[in-house]
């Protein structure tokens, strides 16, 4: 528990604390092996690996508090209690619409929905094309990803009310707990989802969506710990909890916010160490020194918003804020892609959902399955606009000829690869007793992350750039179609008393085909909000394609720093982010422990 040395005092000679500590004196002025900036689900994962190691000392900084003991953070069956309160950044959007994020220890793996899904193995695959032709020695594929993605968990298989698991996709040493919740519905809602969708698209049903093949309906488990009343198996909760009062070369200090990285003068690139403050903007600056790397894992948005501050990024923008460009990085903040959600519910007959807490069957249909006799003439479509949109979002990439590379590469992984384009989550209760959640998983619409001041305590400007791109909106649309269609497919069009959301006067069906598109569109716009499920603004990429980072996830031109978090992954993955960011941090943690 808390260890803070408690000595108040700036003199260089203290004790280290160790453990999980807010008191500054504890950390400010000394020097580490590593400085994790940013304590959330990567940046604890890499932190916990590194300080394996009782030779290395770690140091993690993370703006929230320590809430792992709070409700709100480790009661999945209360799943959202944290949103709008002090643990969420509620980092305002673009079109009025608020983005949750973590900001308490754990980020956003302390109160995010605990879907445990995998992305198709092809999408991994995709990520080594992106890098140049020597890094493909350095494994950014399935096979590498899926084993860390093993390496991070402890599956708990249990056969209950329908759900399965397939051993050999998950691993039985690692410190994350995923299984099905005890208190599993067990009425007959998700059973009749899984059919209902089999019969209306023909989508297969696997006993597991987790071995890079998610087009597919499953029953789909979640990372708790059933050892412990199903509390929520977070980042810190698995990776820190058990051995912080062991771990004396380890630190996580919180309440504590990173303004910068600190640069040495002489033009080497060497980041010496981080400026800090205490989070609520009040008292003085502290400074801490690193010997070998700083880690950054601040998220899809704070990472990119940091390295500007930080001198890193377009000179154009940096310069307009009177910030010094450190290096030349016109992409940091550029390439955000964020997913669009729309709930749908219908009534319930009065059935028994016998069990609570969250639900556990998603749908994951591929290109063909939501567009039926229309999907060859969308894919057509896709392959002649890539041009014109890659045109048209080029200010949020590196350059037209760079998006339409990334695009080449999403169109073939959902025309050719047949990557599943939306989730269709089955939520028991939201926002009616049957409900679905929809979204477009592999958006083409692209964004920015920009900070407007210097000012570490005012947020960046996000412009996500919500279905900028067309299709976007066509490919939610479609689908949220496809769920009215399933509300009325036996077996669960016995289970309801109808469509209420959006309901037949908000997008009316007057010939009985499930509605015009163009009113369907109008409903997805007025009424979506986003998933929350930020990636791209630092990619890993080669750098004519409008990489920050490398394969060794180094920040291009600087000598020892690192990016860890959501930020990285170049392109989305049919799928929930936290397993993969778990096998990245895992991977990662491997490449610094040998040397690479
Ligand atoms: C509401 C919500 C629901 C989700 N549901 C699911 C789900 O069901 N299944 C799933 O697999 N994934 C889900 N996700 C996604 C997943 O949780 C995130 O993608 C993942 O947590 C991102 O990991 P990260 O390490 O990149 O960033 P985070 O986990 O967000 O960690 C970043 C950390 O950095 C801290 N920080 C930021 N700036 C600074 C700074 N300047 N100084 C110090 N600290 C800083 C933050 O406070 C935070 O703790 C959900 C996410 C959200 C927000």
């Amino acid at each position: 528990v808390p260890i803070a040395d408690g000595t108040p005092s700036n003199s260089t000679i203290r004790k280290r604390a160790s453990g999980v500590t807010w008191n500054p004196w504890g950390a400010a002025y000394q020097t580490y092996d590593y400085v994790v900036v940013g304590g959330g689900l990567t940046g604890i994962t890499v932190a916990a690996r590194l300080a394996e190691n009782p030779a290395t000392t770690v140091l993690v900084i993370e703006a929230g508090g320590d809430n792992r003991w709070d409700p709100r953070v480790y009661d999945i069956y209360n799943y959202g209690q944290a949103f709008g309160s002090e643990l969420d950044w509620q980092y305002p959007t673009d079109a009025g619409k608020t983005m949750v994020a973590g900001k308490t220890l754990g980020g956003g793996s302390s109160i995010n929905g605990a879907a445990w899904t995998r992305g198709l193995a092809a999408q991994y695959d995709a990520w080594s094309s992106l890098l140049t032709p020597d890094e493909a020695s350095l494994n950014w594929d399935w096979n590498s990803l899926f084993n860390y993605m093993k390496k991070a968990i402890y599956h708990f298989p249990r056969s209950l009310h329908c759900a399965d698991g397939v051993d050999s996709y998950h691993g039985f040493n690692g410190p994350v707990q995923v299984t099905f919740p005890d208190d599993m519905y067990g009425g007959p809602q998700q059973k009749a989802f899984a059919q209902s969708i089999q019969t209306l698209t023909g989508i297969a049903k696997s006993p597991d969506l987790n071995g890079g093949q998610p087009n597919c309906v499953s029953f789909t488990p979640n990372n708790m710990n059933w050892h412990d009343g199903d509390r929520r198996s977070s980042a810190p909760a698995a990776y820190l909890t058990p051995v912080e009062s062991v771990r004396t070369n380890w630190i996580t200090l919180v309440n504590h916010q990173v303004s910068n990285l600190l640069w040495a003068t002489d033009d080497s690139k060497w980041a010496y160490g981080v400026k800090f403050k205490q989070a609520d903007n009040s008292g003085q600056d502290y400074e801490v020194y690193v010997r070998k790397e700083v880690i950054l894992a601040a998220g899809a948005i704070g990472t990119p918003a940091l390295l500007q501050r930080s001198g890193v990024g377009d000179p154009t923008h940096l310069s307009s804020l009177g910030i010094n460009t450190v290096l030349n990085l016109p992409t940091v903040g550029k390439n955000l892609q964020e997913q669009t959600m729309n709930a749908l519910g219908a009534a319930g007959n009065g059935f028994d959902p016998a069990g609570r807490g969250p639900s556990d069957v998603i749908a994951y249909p591929n290109l063909y399955e939501v567009f039926g006799s229309q999907a060859n003439s969308i894919a057509q479509t896709i392959w002649s606009s890539i041009s014109q949109w890659a045109d048209a979002q080029k200010g949020n990439a590196l350059s037209k000829a760079a998006l339409e590379t990334i695009y080449q590469s999403q169109a073939d992984m959902i025309i050719n690869k047949k990557a599943p384009i939306v989730e269709l989550f089955y939520d028991t209760g939201y926002p009616d007793m049957v409900g679905v959640l929809v979204w477009n998983l592999l958006p083409f619409s692209r964004g920015t992350v920009k900070i407007t001041s210097t000012d570490p305590f005012i947020k960046p400007q996000i412009n996500v750039n919500y279905f900028a791109v067309d299709m976007d909106t066509t490919i939610q649309a479609a689908s949220s179609k496809l769920v009215r269609k399933l509300f009325k497919t036996a077996p669960l069009s016995g289970l309801t008393t109808g469509e209420t959301i959006p309901g037949f006067s908000a997008v009316p069906d007057p010939n009985n085909n499930g509605g015009s598109d163009t009113e369907w569109k109008q409903w997805v716009k007025n009424t979506y909000g986003p998933v929350n499920h930020p990636v791209g603004t630092c990619a890993m990429m080669r750098q004519d394609l409008g990489g920050v980072v490398d394969g060794h996830l180094k920040v291009y031109g600087a000598q020892n720093v690192r990016i860890v978090d959501a930020s990285i992954m170049p392109t989305q993955i049919s799928a929930h982010l936290s397993s993969t960011l778990f096998g990245i941090a895992e991977k990662v943690a491997d490449m610094i422990k040998n040397g690479q």
